[in-house]
C-alpha cells in the first residue's frame, strides 16, 4: 500500500535552476536565490537553493538528516520544502524551498522598525510559538530558536526556517543529549544545555524566550549588551547562580517581559509549555487594545 512509498521528493533539475543572488552564508555552505525555469521564459518560481560548501562526510549526513526533517514538515509557519536537485558536477545535493521575499527577520527589523507596533511583534511572536508547537508534536526540539533562524514571508507572516540542529527526541526519553557542545552562541542556550547538553523542548521555551527578547528590541543585538554566558567551568556567569536575567527592553510591555522570565525559569520542569505559551501571548494582545 502507498502508505510505504517513500514520499514523492520532486525533484528540480539542475540546468533549470538560474543562479540570481546569494542570500546567505553560512558556516555550512551557501542559500541562493535562484528562478526554476523549465520554460526559459522567466515564468518560473523563484526559489530558495542551500547547498553544501564542505564535503566532510559529517556534514554530508547532518544535511541529508536536515533535508529529511524539512521535507517531513508542513506548517504554515515553517519554510516549506519544495525538492531536491542532484547536481551532477559536484556530486552534492541541493535542497530547494519557497523563497520568502522579506529575507531574515533581523533584517526587516533593521529596515521597518519605526512602523512595527507592539501588535505585530506579538502576531509574529504567536506565529513562532504555532511553529515551534507544530515541531513539537513532530518530537522535534529545533535547538537553534533565534531570530536569526527566523524569516519574513510578508508583513503579517513570519517562518521559522534552519532546521540544521534539529533533533527528534527518542521515543523513551524527554530531551537530547548531543555528544559535544555546539558551535552556536550560548547566549540562546537554556542554562541545562550548556551545563549537561540536554536538548528538549523546554530548552526551545528558553530559547523561545530569548527570540522574544529580540523581538521586542527589534533584534538591535548592538543596543542589548549581549551577556556572554561562558561555559560551565566558569559558573559564577551561569544564569542560575546570581539568577541573573536579561531586563525588559525599552518600551516592552511588563506583561511580556514576564512571559519571557518564565520561559528562563532556571528549572526546565518550570517552564510554561507552548500551548500555554499561546494563550499567555493572545491574552497580552486582548490587553493591549483595551
Ligand atoms: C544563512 O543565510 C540564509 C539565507 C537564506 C535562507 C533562506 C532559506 C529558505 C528560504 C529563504 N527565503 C529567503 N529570503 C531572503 C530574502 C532576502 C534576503 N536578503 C536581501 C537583502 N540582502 C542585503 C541580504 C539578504 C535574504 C533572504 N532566505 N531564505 C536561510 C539562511
Amino acid at each position: 500500500p502507498n502508505m510505504f512509498k517513500k514520499q514523492q521528493q520532486d525533484v528540480f533539475e539542475e540546468r533549470y535552476l538560474r543562479f540570481i543572488s546569494i542570500l546567505g552564508k553560512g558556516n555550512f555552505g551557501s542559500v541562493e536565490l535562484c528562478r526554476y525555469d523549465p520554460w526559459g521564459d522567466n515564468t518560473g518560481d523563484l526559489v530558495a537553493v542551500k547547498e553544501l560548501q564542505s564535503n566532510k562526510q559529517a556534514t554530508v549526513t547532518d544535511f541529508q538528516r536536515e533535508i529529511q526533517t524539512i521535507s517531513s514538515l508542513h506548517c504554515d509557519y515553517i519554510v516549506k520544502y519544495k525538492g531536491i536537485c542532484y547536481s551532477t558536477g559536484r556530486l552534492s545535493t541541493k535542497l530547494v524551498m519557497e523563497y520568502l521575499p522579506y529575507g531574515s527577520l533581523i533584517g526587516y527589523m533593521e529596515k521597518h522598525r519605526q512602523n512595527v507596533c507592539t501588535r505585530r511583534l506579538l502576531l509574529f511572536a504567536s506565529q513562532i510559538c504555532k511553529g515551534m508547537e507544530y515541531l513539537q508534536s513532530m518530537r522535534y526540539v529545533h535547538r537553534d530558536l533565534a531570530a536569526r533562524n527566523i524569516l519574513v514571508a510578508s508583513d503579517t507572516l513570519v517562518k521559522i526556517a534552519d532546521f540544521g540542529l534539529t533533533k527528534i527526541i527518542p521515543v523513551d526519553k524527554e530531551y537530547y543529549r548531543v555528544t559535544q557542545p555546539g558551535e552556536s552562541p550560548v547566549f540562546w542556550y537554556a542554562p541545562e544545555s550548556i551545563s549537561e547538553l540536554k536538548f528538549s523542548h523546554k530548552s526551545d521555551i528558553w530559547s523561545f524566550g530569548i527570540v522574544l527578547h529580540e523581538l521586542f528590541s527589534y533584534c538591535d543585538i548592538s543596543r542589548n549588551p549581549k551577556r556572554v554566558i561562558v561555559y560551565p567551568e566558569d559558573r559564577k556567569l551561569c544564569p542560575e547562580s546570581d539568577n541573573w536575567r536579561l531586563p525588559a527592553p525599552s518600551q516592552c510591555p511588563p506583561k511580556v517581559h514576564s512571559i519571557m522570565m518564565q520561559c528562563w525559569e532556571f528549572n526546565s520542569e518550570d517552564r510554561p509549555s507552548f500551548s500555554s505559551l499561546q494563550d499567555l501571548i493572545e491574552n497580552s494582545l486582548v490587553t493591549l487594545n483595551r
